[in-house]
């Protein structure tokens, strides 16, 4: 299992290219089972959560063909197997996302119920509530969801929680179904918005994408389309994350604040300097940060994707900050391993309480999860001496070279197996 080693106390300095965004390319990858026509994507980040995605579609008829160095061609004319079975979905939670478009398309679906992960329970009732109400048949058996409509309904659909892929997944099930769909509730984030840009592209028709409500009118059929995946907001927060914890200065380019106002504030809250270009942020950290609070919420409020690397951040700034995570019921794990570098977390139930210590020192620590791993790489860019991280295939789900491109900022990092 490869391990992250990083000698840390070097401030972060210079410049690096932002990724497509993970949670945008995967239900965009998705989308391509609605259409018998060829989808060129464009700005697809490398990331294990993709390669697991393209070889779950592919296993169900669709042709994937590579063009040029972050683009692909999918081509779903030959799809002819909707089944997502437990070994492809087991390791990657968005792999949910099929069901809206398989069932659309092809009238039927078998997905494997997606691992549980880490950070809480994450049924997905609300997915399979939508689609009943869109007509579907749906039962849950042996550790499959199994839906089958002849040609979905349009329907209201009002889900109980803001959930982001349960948006995307009923806003793709809508899109070829017969009449008018109305989500409400329905999640804000960017994401979304892209996905509902490419279905457009698509010739889909939808409207409302980016508020809580969205308004799908279903087509007969779907063409193909070329779409440019968004940046990686939560990447691009995670840089800045870990240049304001070393006191460092760097500018993050192919991206853009534009969908990052509740971090770029709690940055500027903790004393940072954020300029922001059209496609680019650059930021220059104070000498010592300023403890922030916050608290996660549904977009455009404090993202609990970036939860975990605002507690790394408190963990070395001056002050007290609680963090209280709404969203996912078991996502403070980083806090223990964060502990084993020197900080001082107290959890009371969703609140983590989490007190400035001047140093941190290096130790081996567990990656529990995604941005978990991210946090303890922040802390291990600032903690003196060596930090082994290990379980790090959670951090290579959704970070794109991520040891080449700290280096690149000047940090001391190599992989080891
Ligand atoms: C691939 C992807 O885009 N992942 C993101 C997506 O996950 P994901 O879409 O899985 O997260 P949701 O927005 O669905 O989850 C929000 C909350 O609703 C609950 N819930 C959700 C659906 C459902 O049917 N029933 C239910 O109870 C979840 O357990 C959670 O407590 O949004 C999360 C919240 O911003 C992010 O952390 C993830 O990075
Ligand atoms: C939790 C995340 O991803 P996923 O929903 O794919 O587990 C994430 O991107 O932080």
């Amino acid at each position: 299992m490869d391990k992250l080693i990083i000698t840390g106390g070097m401030p972060l300095a210079g410049e690096v290219a932002v990724s497509g965004a993970k949670n945008a390319a995967l239900p965009i990858l998705c989308a391509s089972l609605l259409t018998a026509e060829p989808l060129q994507l464009t700005n697809l980040p490398h990331l294990n959560d993709i390669s697991t995605m393209l070889r779950l579609l592919a296993q169900m008829g669709v042709e994937v063909t590579l063009d040029g160095p972050a683009g692909l061609v999918l081509d779903a004319k030959g799809l002819n197997n909707p089944l997502a079975p437990y070994d492809l979905v087991k390791t990657m939670r968005a792999s949910i996302l099929v069901l809206g478009p398989l069932v659309a398309r092809c009238g039927e679906a078998r997905v494997s119920l997606p691992g549980g992960c880490a950070i809480g329970a994450r049924p997905v009732d609300q997915h399979i509530k939508g689609l009943q109400a869109m007509g579907a048949e749906v039962t849950v058996e042996a550790g499959y969801v199994h839906a089958k409509a002849k040609r979905l309904k349009g329907a209201r659909i009002c889900t109980d929680m803001v959930t982001v892929t349960g948006t995307e997944n009923l806003m793709m099930a809508a899109v070829l179904a017969d009449g008018e769909t109305i989500i409400e509730n329905a999640a804000r984030e960017p994401e979304v918005v892209d996905l509902a840009n490419c279905l457009v592209a698509m010739g889909a028709h939808i409207s409302g994408a980016g508020t809580d409500v969205i308004r799908i009118r279903g087509v007969e059929r779907l063409s193909g389309a070329a779409h440019r995946i968004m940046p990686d907001r939560i990447e691009t927060g995670t840089y800045l994350c870990a240049a304001a914890a070393t006191g460092g200065e760097v500018r993050l380019t192919q991206t853009s604040a534009a969908y990052l106002d509740a971090v770029v504030d709690k940055l500027m809250d903790a004393g940072c300097d954020i300029v922001t270009e059209r496609d680019a942020i650059r930021l220059k950290a104070p000498q010592r940060l300023k403890a922030v609070s916050l608290r996660t919420a549904p977009y455009p409020a404090f993202p609990t994707d970036m939860q975990a690397q605002f507690m790394a951040i408190n963990a070395v700034a001056d002050g007290v900050a609680t963090i209280r995570e709404t969203i996912f019921e078991n996502r403070f794990m980083h806090a223990n391993e964060l502990m084993r570098l020197g900080a001082d977390i107290q959890i009371e139930g969703s609140n983590a309480i989490v007190r400035g210590v001047d140093r941190l020192e290096g130790a081996t620590v567990m990656a529990t999860d995604l941005r978990a791993s991210a946090s303890l790489v922040i802390a291990g860019l600032v903690a003196q001496g060596e930090t082994t991280i290990d379980r790090i295939y959670h951090l290579d789900r959704g970070y794109e070279r991520i040891e080449e491109k700290l280096a690149k900022l000047g940090a001391r990092v190599r992989r080891a197996h």
